[in-house]
């Protein structure tokens, strides 16, 4: 009686009668009839592949298994008790691997539910695995939803796996030989198969896209680094390579739009030399990401392992975390060529220099470079508490960051010495604003201490002294959402700026005058008075030779940068006792 029901309603879908079924459904039901030529009232068994071609299916998806076998097992622990069956069928339909209690395996095998069932809906009608073959979505396929009457028992979800393209791969399916009548019932198992197919195709991105950044997306940042709701790789020059099938909601939510290819700053108010900032060692509530139709998500960020592995770069080819420390800035470059050197190895590194000259930005490179899945420690050294610092002694190997060494009191360097003497996988990178040379409170530090921090010491030039002043300003005002240029006046006036504040105080600025500026151009009216210009202490005549450097000499252009006229510039070199070159230095 019920098949009769079945069938009947069958047919009155396809007369185009409203049952009350989900339109996916009679999608399906119309084209097991209309396109594949099948009747439902005729019991098609289930369908098995011969052994010999299961093999062939099983070799194509072998590196898919693989990787989803572990998060297989984890789901079926979850669901074996409520009698579920695990398949994962290939993106024809063919299952290749498959979890179900041997107890029921007669039952499972007759049912389909088997290694070798082809669950493609041209050959098994309306089914879990099939439809969502066709429809690329998560599908419950309830009892009588199957087009087929032997099938009409089972509850069977599924849910697509995407490859890193975007192409579809594979289906996962949680079906039920009996189960509760209202198809409600099976959302629970709709999640759970979301869930996992969710972590197979990361855990197959991160497979096989070794050689370049991921960036993963987390609406909330409490899941960012647990359960992150997708993923994209990216190469050098920020186009994505790869993508988890989430991906596209995360960064087109309103256009499909096809991510492969196309450069991340399509979408994400996002530079490729910005991803060091978005590693595990800064809290998730700061990595935020700005998506360029407003809205917002975070993002965590993890190098390549080509990055993290490389030893000896060959000039010009920086690794990617030191991209973005400088532009064309000839002391800076040969400064990032070393610390590309050293960053892979375990010596301590002292970076000195002013505030806010980016010694952090730069220890953070550092660490990303180190070996990979290292946590980043940072102590500030001002009033350091020894608890603080014996509060490390568990703490996970990795980087150990320690700001400001010069203000170490003796207290705190009996602490660090003794932390440093059985932590050697601690990594120290230690910074100080004092020039370790002429510093009497970097002289007063514990030779025993100093030798341990200060392995290798790179001074990091001050923003005035800078060539590359105009890349760091175009870099900081892409981090607007909004496309923003300057004024050629108002480039001169800050390039002029003294910047005791250096980048800190550069970027703080631009964020304020993107703020003020009413249209694309930031103008010199938009820009706040130099109010932080609280002129640090520094040998005028060594100030004014290293601008010389930085403008290779030219009196017009360090006048320009000064803010004053060509003469004035002349005047200040002979008090100073210096003489103008004859020709520009390199
Ligand atoms: N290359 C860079 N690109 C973009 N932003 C940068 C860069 N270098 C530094 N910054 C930004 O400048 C600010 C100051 O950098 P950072 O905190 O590293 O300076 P610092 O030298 O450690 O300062 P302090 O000695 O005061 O602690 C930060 O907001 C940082 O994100």
């Amino acid at each position: 009686m019920r098949d009769l029901e079945h069938v009947s309603e069958i047919d009155r879908v396809l007369k185009g009668y409203e049952t009350g079924r989900d339109g996916l459904v009679s999608e399906s039901w119309r084209r097991c009839v209309q396109t594949y030529g099948m009747d439902p009232a005729r019991p098609e068994p289930a369908h098995i592949v011969t052994e010999q071609q299961l093999r062939e299916h099983q070799e194509q998806s072998e590196r898919l298994i693989a990787t989803a076998r572990s998060g297989l097992r984890t789901l079926f622990k979850q669901v074996a008790g409520h009698n579920y069956v695990l398949l994962l069928a290939d993106a024809k339909g063919v299952c290749v691997d498959f979890f179900g209690d041997p107890r029921f395996e007669d039952d499972l095998r007759q049912a389909g539910l088997y290694l070798g069932s082809d669950w493609s809906e041209d050959l098994a009608g309306t089914c879990g695995v099939g439809s969502c073959i066709v429809t690329g979505e998560a599908v419950t396929i309830h009892q009588s939803d199957h087009f087929g009457l032997s099938h009409t028992p089972l509850s069977c979800t599924a849910a697509p796996i995407y490859d890193t393209c975007g192409k579809l791969a594979a289906v996962l399916d949680i079906s039920l030989l009996r189960s509760p009548s209202p198809k409600s019932s099976q959302n629970l198992a709709m999640n759970l198969v979301k869930a996992s197919t969710r972590r197979v195709e990361m855990a197959n991105l991160m497979a096989t896209t070794r050689k370049e950044w991921v960036l993963r997306f987390s609406t909330s940042p409490e899941f960012l680094e647990v359960d992150p709701e997708a993923a994209i790789a990216l190469d050098d020059s920020g186009r994505i390579t790869g993508m988890t099938h989430g991906a596209l909601a995360c960064l087109a939510p309103t256009g499909s739009t096809d991510l492969i290819g196309s450069r991340i700053d399509m979408y994400l108010d996002l530079d490729v030399d910005d991803l060091p900032s978005l590693m595990r060692g800064r809290p998730a509530e700061d990595r935020v990401l700005r998506r360029r139709d407003g809205g917002g998500l975070y993002g965590h960020a993890i190098a390549p392992q080509a990055a993290r592995m490389a030893r000896s770069p060959v000039s010009g080819t920086l690794p990617t975390p030191l991209r973005g420390i400088c532009g064309q800035d000839a002391t800076l470059s040969q400064v990032v060529s070393k610390v590309a050197r050293l960053a892979p190895t375990q010596v301590p590194i002292l970076l000195s220099g002013e505030t806010g000259t980016g010694k952090e930005y730069l220890a953070r490179a550092i660490h990303v470079l180190g070996p990979a899945d290292r946590s980043f420690h940072t102590l500030c050294c001002s009033a350091l508490k020894p608890e603080k610092v014996a509060a490390l002694s568990d703490a996970a190997a990795g980087t150990l960051f320690l700001r400001g060494i010069e203000d170490l009191d003796m207290a705190g360097q009996a602490a660090l010495l003794a932390l440093l003497e059985h932590r050697s996988d601690l990594r120290v990178v230690a910074t100080t604003r004092q020039d370790p040379a002429g510093s009497t409170s970097i002289r007063a530090l514990r030779p025993e201490l100093y030798f341990r921090l200060a392995g290798s010491l790179i001074r990091i030039p001050p923003l005035r002294h800078r060539q590359d002043f105009d890349w760091l300003v175009d870099r900081l005002l892409r981090r607007s959402p909004r496309d923003l240029r300057l004024s050629p006046s108002a480039r001169a006036e800050l390039s002029g700026r003294h910047w005791p504040g250096n980048i800190r105080e550069l970027a703080t600025l631009l964020d304020v005058a993107t703020a003020l500026a009413e249209t694309d151009v930031i103008d010199l009216t938009d820009l706040p008075q130099a109010s932080l210009s609280r002129r640090v202490e520094t040998d005028p005549k060594q100030d004014l030779e290293a601008l010389l450097d930085a403008c290779g000499w030219n009196m017009s252009q360090v006048a320009r940068r000064l803010g004053v006229n060509r003469s004035t510039v002349l005047r200040r070199m002979r008090s100073l006792g210096l003489e103008p070159h004859p020709k520009p230095r390199a």
